[in-house]
């Protein structure tokens, strides 16, 4: 097919593309590098340096050649849980706007199919674990929040226009693939960072909040190896029905404390990795851990990479690979 993709400069985006090239499709990025990377677009892929908002009726209208476009893949977002709180206006605004510009160009161009970066903030605190997508949606960040907004309005997009779409509500990402994996302009993610530790680009990782409802008091997350993510979009493509908006949740199943995952970065790379206990982080929820069998079920998407050593190794091996290039390294 020939795609569209939004913000594959940045971390998944970037592992994306780089499958959709080997499978054979023709990849155009869109990407701002507000936090993304120009090394890490892969070869083969056509770069368009712009807003995605702003540039993409003139990509989708045909404006970089190579026929018309036969669906998106929109990761291009602000992402950040603290960020959203203290700055609301960069979410509803790059979030939401940006996409219903994304959205009307596609109508106007007739891209038949989207697939959605959601995410589990949408879900804000669940009342049962695992969460299903029958769950209340009740975000406890601006961030969530303007994610729900946006499945919102690409449900009634796909009601009253036709467009074939899917939102996939991602857990906790992480692992690498290749050569894409994470390497932020700023950091804040918890395995990348704990491995800056080991690196010794930090001294430390802090731990935020040790006071929760949890087995050892700090937060439970659902991490999910970047490639299992990969295989779920290529899914949703194929899966697309014009007029019907899927949702799926997308995790390993398993959660892990914040302290169990610092303990198996401690176990994949040898070194100590020092922790210091800090403040809860404004706008966190405690645990967040999927239920992906509707995926499974309807997608006939199978995990693989599901072990937490696994997806660590595959981030530690990036990082060493990176090395001095990691922007954490210019940084110390
Ligand atoms: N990483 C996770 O754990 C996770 C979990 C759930 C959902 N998500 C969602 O997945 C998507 C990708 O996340 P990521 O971790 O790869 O983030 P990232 O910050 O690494 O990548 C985002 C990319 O989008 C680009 N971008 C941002 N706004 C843009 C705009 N208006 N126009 C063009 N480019 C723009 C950035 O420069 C960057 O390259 C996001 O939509 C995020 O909300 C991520
Ligand atoms: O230095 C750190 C960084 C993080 N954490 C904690 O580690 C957990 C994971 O945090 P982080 O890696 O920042 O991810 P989340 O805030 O859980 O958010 C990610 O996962 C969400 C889905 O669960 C996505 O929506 C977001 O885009 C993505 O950033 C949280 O409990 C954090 O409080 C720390 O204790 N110390």
């Amino acid at each position: 097919m020939n795609l569209l993709v939004t913000g594959g400069a940045g971390y998944v985006g970037s592992v994306c593309a780089t499958v959709l090239l080997e499978r054979g499709h023709r990849v155009v990025v869109v990407d701002d590098l507000s936090t993304g990377n120009r090394e890490a677009v892969p070869e083969g892929a056509v770069f368009v340096e712009a807003d995605a908002g702003q540039a993409a009726d003139e990509i989708l209208s045909g404006g970089c050649g190579g026929g018309p476009f036969e669906g998106v893949l929109h990761f291009a977002a602000r992402s950040l849980v603290g960020e959203s709180v203290t700055e609301p206006d960069l979410y509803w605004h790059g979030n939401v706007v940006t996409t219903l510009s994304i959205l009307d160009a596609m109508r106007r161009h007739s891209v038949p199919r989207l697939v959605f970066s959601s995410t589990a903030a949408t879900y804000g605190e669940p009342p049962t674990v695992p969460i299903t997508e029958d769950c209340p949606t009740q975000p406890t960040n601006p961030y969530g929040a303007s994610k729900l907004a946006i499945d919102h309005a690409i449900t009634s997009y796909c009601k009253a226009y036709g467009l074939g779409a899917t939102s996939l509500r991602y857990f906790n990402v992480a692992g690498a693939y290749r050569s894409a994996g994470e390497n932020r302009v700023v950091e804040t993610h918890l395995i990348p960072l704990i491995l800056q530790v080991a690196m010794g680009f930090r001294e430390s990782i802090s731990v935020f909040g040790s006071d929760w409802e949890t087995r050892d008091g700090t937060a439970v997350r659902d991490y999910i190896h970047v490639l299992d993510l990969a295989e779920a979009h290529l899914l949703a493509l194929d899966a697309s029905q014009p007029g019907r908006h899927g949702i799926y949740n997308l995790g390993s199943g398993e959660g892990f404390t914040v302290r169990e995952v610092i303990e198996a970065c401690r176990r994949v790379t040898g070194r100590p990795i020092p922790a210091k206990d800090a403040p809860r982080r404004p706008g966190d929820p405690a645990v967040l851990v999927a239920s992906s069998d509707r995926a499974i079920t309807e997608l006939g998407w199978s995990p693989t990479h599901t072990a937490i050593d696994k997806i660590v190794s595959d981030a530690w091996e990036f990082t060493q690979q990176l090395g001095d290039r990691a922007h954490a390294a210019r940084a110390s």
